[in-house]
Formats: structure tokens, C-alpha cells, sequence
């Protein structure tokens, strides 16, 4: 993908399966949006070769688009409709396109009630805070029950509980429907919770794309230890922690006092590489983590 005369995307290659949640990573301004309007069919590629189920997403009839589900990065505005008109209204046009497995839509008071919506589903959507928009763009975005859904940032201003019901959500769609959902966020915990894989996109290229288990274990490899001795406070960055930590005691001097031995974990290797990144240093930080992973 290129705007203007900037390659954003120059090497992103995948396939998801049927009934996968995958999860797209990376830093501010590396892509995931444009790929994933690209997927979408929201956006024309400058070059290269996509299929969504089955379909070139550019070229797709409305029946494809009724069998994929969004959210976009940013709502939708519907300030004098409520909740409930509004989703009669969208639901509506998915109707022609149910199946005797897919009965389309999603009736709207079960809609509501998954999200979070049922007190607020008669008051108008201009007096709702940002979380509790964001409930309802994911009430749109799975309205149509899609069997692919694409959400983009869909937690971005949740509180707490909310995260939590929607990640009930999520599971619910992957394991009672067997949705597949491609899904962005910024909240490693999120991905880990959420994700059977983890991709994650930095300086144009996908540099990572495993389960989060097996890229923590591999981004786990180095272990940071941290000591004082004489006042003064140390740390130091180790493959095998055992053999440093016996010879940091063993040497001679001030007594080692306030040890601790803490092993990476993929946020630390992945808050790595989006500093470099933002420090204009992407390149190195692209090749640092593949080493690492
Ligand atoms: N319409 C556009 N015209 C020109 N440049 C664009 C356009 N849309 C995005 N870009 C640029 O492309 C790059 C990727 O943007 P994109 O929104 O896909 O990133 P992102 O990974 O989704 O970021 P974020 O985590 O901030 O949402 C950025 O440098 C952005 O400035």
C-alpha cells in the first residue's frame, strides 16, 4: 500500500482459517488499519493479490458484504436515533440475506443486551458517553451475525467490566459461531486473552506471527537482573541469569542487597520494538525483534 509517494505496507503476506481469531499488533502509524480496510474493501490496494471469503473484497457483491461484520477505529455519529431504531433499522437490510444457518439479523433486543445497551436502548445517542458508543458500534458491527468480522480498536475506551463482557463477546462469536474475527488492539492482555495468533506489523512488514504463547516463550529468552551494591542501583540484561547471578555474588566488595530476577515477557520485547520505532529507528528495531522472537 502506498499514499503518495510513502510505501505504508511493502511486506504483509498471511491467511487466516475459518473460525480463527487472530490479532493484529503493532505501533502507532504501522498499517493495521489500512490492511484491514483493504480486507475490508474499504480501501483500494495500490498492489498485490487479496481474497475474503473467496471474493476480491474491491469487486464484492452486497451478499459478501453481508457476510462480514465491522467495526471501524472511529464511530459512526447517529445523534437523534436510539439504540433501538437504529438497530431495527440496519438490521433490516440484512434480513434478505439469512440463511437457515445464519438467521440474519440479530434480533435487536438480544443485541442489546449483549453489549450492555438494554438501559440505555431509548435515549437518544448524542447523550452517550464514548464507551457506551462504542458498545453500540459493536452492536453494528455484529448485527448481521458475520462470519468474518473484522474489529478495529473495538475496546478503545471501555472501563473495565465492559472489556470483559466483550471478550465474553468475542469467545461467544468464535466458539458457539465459529466466527473468524481479525481484530486490532493496543492491550497486549487483550490479544493474549483473545488470540489463537498473534501477528504483529512494524515498519511495513509482518516481523511476528504465532500463538501469544510461543512469542512470549521466545521473546522470554533474555532475563533482566537488578541489584544494588554500595547505594547504587543496577540492572542487566542476561540469557541465562543462573551463571550472572552466581558470579555477581561471588565477586568481591560491597554486599549485593535487593536482587530480583524478572524473565521478559512479550510486552517488554514488544514495548521494545514500538520505542525504536517511535524513535525513527524501526528498521533495527524490526531486525532486533526478529532475532529476539
Ligand atoms: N488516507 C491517507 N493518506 C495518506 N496517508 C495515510 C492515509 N491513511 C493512513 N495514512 C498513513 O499510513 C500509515 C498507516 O496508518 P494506519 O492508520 O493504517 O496505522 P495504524 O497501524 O492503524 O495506526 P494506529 O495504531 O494509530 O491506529 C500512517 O503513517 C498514516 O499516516
Amino acid at each position: 500500500m502506498r499514499y503518495g509517494d510513502k510505501d505504508v505496507l511493502t511486506g504483509v503476506e498471511f491467511s487466516i482459517e475459518q473460525g480463527e481469531v487472530v490479532c493484529l499488533l503493532g505501533p502507532n502509524g504501522a498499517g493495521k488499519t489500512t490492511t484491514i480496510e483493504i480486507l475490508e474493501g474499504f480501501r483500494e490496494r495500490s498492489a498485490g493479490e487479496v481474497t475474503v471469503l473467496g471474493e476480491d473484497p474491491r469487486r464484492a457483491s452486497e451478499a459478501w458484504r453481508a457476510r462480514t461484520g465491522v467495526v471501524l477505529q472511529s464511530w459512526r455519529d447517529h445523534p437523534r436515533w436510539t439504540p433501538r431504531t437504529l438497530l431495527d433499522q440496519v438490521g433490516g437490510y440484512y434480513a434478505p440475506y439469512a440463511t437457515p444457518d445464519r438467521p440474519r439479523p440479530v434480533p435487536t433486543d438480544e443485541l442489546l443486551d449483549v453489549v450492555g445497551l438494554v438501559d440505555l436502548a431509548d435515549q437518544k445517542i448524542a447523550t452517550f458517553s464514548g464507551g457506551q458508543r462504542r458498545r453500540l458500534d459493536v452492536a453494528m458491527g455484529i448485527i448481521g451475525r458475520p462470519e468474518l468480522l473484522f474489529l478495529d480498536e473495538p475496546t478503545a475506551g471501555f472501563d473495565p467490566q465492559a472489556r470483559r463482557e466483550f471478550h465474553h463477546v468475542v469467545h461467544r462469536l468464535a466458539d458457539l459461531e465459529h466466527t473468524t474475527i481479525l481484530l486490532t488492539t493496543h492491550d497486549l492482555d487483550e490479544a493474549e486473552k483473545l488470540a489463537d495468533r498473534v501477528m504483529i506489523l512494524a515498519g511495513g512488514r509482518i516481523v511476528a506471527d504465532d500463538t501469544a504463547e510461543h512469542l512470549a516463550l521466545r521473546a522470554a529468552l533474555e532475563v533482566e537482573v537488578k541489584w544494588s551494591r554500595g547505594g547504587e542501583r543496577f540492572v542487566h540484561s542476561t540469557g541465562d541469569a543462573t551463571d550472572f547471578v552466581r558470579r555477581l555474588l561471588a565477586e568481591p566488595g560491597e554486599p549485593v542487597v535487593d536482587l530480583e530476577v524478572r524473565r521478559a515477557s512479550l510486552e517488554d520485547a514488544y514495548l521494545d520494538l514500538v520505542q525504536q520505532h517511535e524513535a525513527g529507528e524501526s528498521d533495527e528495531a524490526v531486525r532486533a525483534f526478529r532475532e529476539v522472537v
